[in-house]
């Protein structure tokens, strides 16, 4: 699904009104939407306080309270009575509302939630372009601090559709955001995310043409385009087919990590799964995963890595960072040409011996916060990091995995992925080593390789989602998650 900046969703609205729809009947759809979904999800007898502006999203507000006060529903509108400068559509649907007697309309000082009424925030949408005035930050922070259900229709106000808020910014927080047609960046970002509670994206039939022809570097990952990555296996085929992932990783103490990245290769399809790790994980690499083959390097750490023909490897699960291992990591990137991905103390050696320039073209990266830090340096925000990250992957002709609450591919084109699969069950260590796992085996089964990030960030947060549902977020682990991964494919089918 393609993430529109807030200019190009006024375009498309705007194309979607030339092509023969009104404008004041793409808010009735737009509003229709939301009544209904409201009307799913709440009690008949609930009381609704509707906080609307004086633009298009108060707009909205007033026609969804004629639409719930219709369906039988105790609706209260709350307006600015100082200010009398509406937009053309929603001034139409407040005079609309005015002519309907058991719809009371007031001033937002008159505001008290005696009758514990859910409040809708219709203030602002992606019009908001500046700071709030004090007035609508203090109206936000009196509503924030009562206990009722809370709803933002689009955004939730306060919110910029696709930038950093101020520090000291007041924002609606919302319990549900019902949003139209299109996720917004701001949706996506911890630092914004958390004042959006649910996310609701409702179809409003915005104009198709507009929306396929929009130029964005922005996506999130749906299902849709997961459909048309995916390649089930052919029949005629054998295990060389599925290409041949090597995992290297492991010290003492640390072979689970390389255990689970190999055993994550092998349930996403590597057709020849090899596992490079010191001797002290021999025994239990063997027993555990027998169907990889175990290449010994070092006693108690990894001081050589082999390389092999025609192979993908996936660097770092539990490496450690000894001296040797260090010289050893170096040497290879040195010496090889292939994509690699690398994770954890790859990661770490490399930005410790500042060696950017040694990591492979199209290779895959997959720093977490601190580690892209140590590798590119500090940024305000996650914002500025995601720009950072565009810029590097570009210079360094790299993709990017930044592992967050929503973890984001980036290409060397400068295209982001949002993943929005996956849960807090996930972080707990040894979910990222699933990770390198998974991207190894995908790239080794020759998926183009922003593909195999895409579909592998994907893969790895729905059957973290699926642990989730069986184990809970709190008592799943990641080898349940691995586990999962076939339910995925059972369900991709
Ligand atoms: N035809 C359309 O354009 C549709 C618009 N829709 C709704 O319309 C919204 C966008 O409407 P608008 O463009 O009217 O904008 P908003 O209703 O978000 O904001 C109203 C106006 O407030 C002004 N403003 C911006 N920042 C301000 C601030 N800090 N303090 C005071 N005023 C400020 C701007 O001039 C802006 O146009 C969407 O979020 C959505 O809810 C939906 O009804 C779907 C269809
Ligand atoms: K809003």
């Amino acid at each position: 699904m393609k993430i529109l900046s807030s200019s190009q969703i006024k375009e498309c609205d705007s194309a979607t009104i030339e092509k023969g729809i009104s404008s004041i009947s793409l808010m009735e759809n737009a509003a229709k939407k939301c009544a209904n979904w409201i009307v799913d999800n709440f009690k008949s007898n609930q009381n609704f306080s509707i906080f609307a502006g004086n633009g298009n999203n108060g707009g909205d507000g007033f026609v969804i309270a004629r639409m719930l006060y219709e369906k039988g529903f105790d609706v209260e509108v709350f307006i600015d009575e100082n200010n009398s400068k509406f937009s053309e559509d929603a001034k139409i649907n407040l005079n609309k509302i005015k002519l309907i007697s058991g719809i009371t309309i007031k001033d937002y000082s008159e505001f008290d939630n005696r009758d514990n009424s859910v409040i809708i925030d219709a203030l602002f949408g992606y019009g908001l372009n500046r700071e709030l005035s004090d007035d609508f930050k203090n109206l936000i922070e009196n509503l924030n601090q009562i206990q009722a259900s809370k709803i933002s229709i689009d955004i939730p106000t306060g919110l910029f559709a696709d930038r950093m808020i101020n520090k000291n910014a007041a924002v609606f927080k919302a319990d549900f955001t019902l949003t139209f047609q299109f996720y917004k960046k701001s949706f996506l970002h911890p630092e914004t995310e958390k004042f959006c509670g649910k996310i609701i994206v409702l179809d409003i039939d915005l104009d198709e043409d507009f929306i396929n022809e929009a130029e964005t570097d922005y996506f999130v990952i749906d299902e849709i385009l997961i459909k048309k990555i995916y390649k089930p296996r052919e029949e005629f085929s054998h295990k060389g087919t599925y290409g041949k992932s090597v995992l290297v990783g492991g010290s003492y103490g640390k072979i689970g990590a390389v255990l689970m990245s190999t055993l994550s290769a092998l349930k996403t399809g590597s057709g020849l799964t090899f596992t490079i790790a010191p001797k002290c994980g021999n025994i239990i690499l063997q027993s555990q995963v027998p169907e990889a083959m175990f290449i010994d390097s070092g006693e108690n750490h990894i001081n050589e890595i082999e390389i092999q023909d025609k192979a993908i490897y996936g660097i770092g699960p539990g490496l450690g960072k000894e001296i040797e291992t260090q010289k050893a990591l170096l040497e290879f990137l040195e010496n090889y040409r292939n994509s690699v991905v690398l994770d954890a103390d790859a990661l770490n050696i490399i930005a410790e011996n500042q060696k950017l320039n040694l990591i492979p073209k199209h290779s895959v990266i997959t720093p977490h916060p601190l580690e892209f830090e140590r590798l590119f340096g500090k940024t305000e925000n996650s914002f500025e990091r995601l720009e950072l990250a565009k810029q590097k992957a570009e210079e360094l002709q790299i993709f990017i995995i930044l592992k967050d609450h929503h973890t984001v591919v980036i290409t060397p084109n400068q295209k982001v992925f949002y993943n929005i699969t996956g849960n807090s069950g996930m972080a707990k260590g040894g979910s990222g080593d699933v990770l390198t796992g998974i991207l190894t085996s995908l790239i080794s089964q020759k998926y183009d390789i922003e593909k195999a990030c895409v579909f592998g960030v994907w893969l790895h947060g729905k059957a973290g989602d699926f642990a989730a549902v069986e184990f809970s977020k709190e008592a799943m682990l990641p080898t349940d998650l691995i586990n999962h991964i076939s339910t995925v494919f059972k369900h991709s089918r």
